[in-house]
């Protein structure tokens, strides 16, 4: 569905991505691993062009993202859940929601706002509550709800697990397996290798912006040593 071919990203001049290639499949859910400042946001950031990769390239279902404005990936089914995860805080729970609708993809699950309620909860508890008023995990839970109401195809959330209550963390690892039994594919970027086993079919790890591990997790399990060499455990 996705296969990203030996892409160069920098910043500036800094070199930050280094000849990365690796491919999503559909319907798998993946984690790219790695240690703060590995390159992982840089890399769900160069699928989006939202830094654009200087050699190589991104190819989402067929076709050449390289040089496509970031909107226009978005509009082509990839949605991207930001570390930053902005809201529209003076907006309500529902209004934040119909601020990312975009038509049916027959390549994707399609969601409505009821059947994301069904996913999420907490958000129809609190939804005619602004977003203000919310709580860090149940901001983050809509800024998912809102991306899904793109219908995307790929689904691109960059550390979901990070800065959110320990019971909260729970309910997302359980929400991303509960999207991927609707057939959505998804891309996480993790530190954390507990929830990424808990929710992903195969990890791959980054560090300094290169490729250094690319397997399930039984295989990475064999190799305490890659552990221990590529993440903080
Ligand atoms: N806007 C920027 N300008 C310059 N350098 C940047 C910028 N954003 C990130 N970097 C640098 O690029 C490298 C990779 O950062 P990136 O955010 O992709 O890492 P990461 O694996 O996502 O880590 P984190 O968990 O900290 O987000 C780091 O050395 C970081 O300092």
């Amino acid at each position: 569905m996705l296969s990203v071919e030996r892409i160069h990203s920098y910043y500036g001049k800094a070199h930050i991505l280094n000849d990365l290639s690796f491919e999503v499949r559909r319907g798998e859910v993946v984690a790219l691993l790695g240690r703060n400042g590995a390159g992982k946001s840089t890399t769900m950031k160069s699928v989006m062009q939202l830094v654009r990769p200087k050699q190589g390239q991104v190819v989402f279902q067929g076709e050449n993202l390289i040089g496509q404005p970031a909107f226009r990936v978005a509009k082509d089914g990839i949605g991207y859940v930001p570390e930053d995860r902005r809201i529209f805080t003076d907006l309500t729970v529902i209004e934040n929601l119909e601020v990312g609708r975009q038509p049916r993809r027959q390549d994707a699950p399609h969601w409505t706002v009821e059947q994301l309620f069904e996913i999420f909860p907490n958000l129809s508890e609190r939804r005619a509550n602004r977003g203000k008023h919310m709580s860090g995990g149940e901001q983050q839970m809509l800024t998912i709800a809102r991306t899904l109401m793109g219908n995307p195809s790929l689904l691109l959330l960059d550390e979901p697990s990070e800065g959110i209550a320990p019971v909260i963390v729970e309910q997302m690892a359980a929400t991303i397996l509960k999207l991927k039994a609707e057939g959505l594919t998804v891309m996480i970027s993790e530190q954390n290798l507990h929830f990424a086993r808990a929710v992903a079919d195969r990890a791959i790890i980054i560090e300094g912006g290169e490729k250094k591990f690319d397997g399930s997790f039984k295989e990475l399990e064999a190799h305490p040593e890659i552990r221990d060499a590529y993440l903080s455990v």
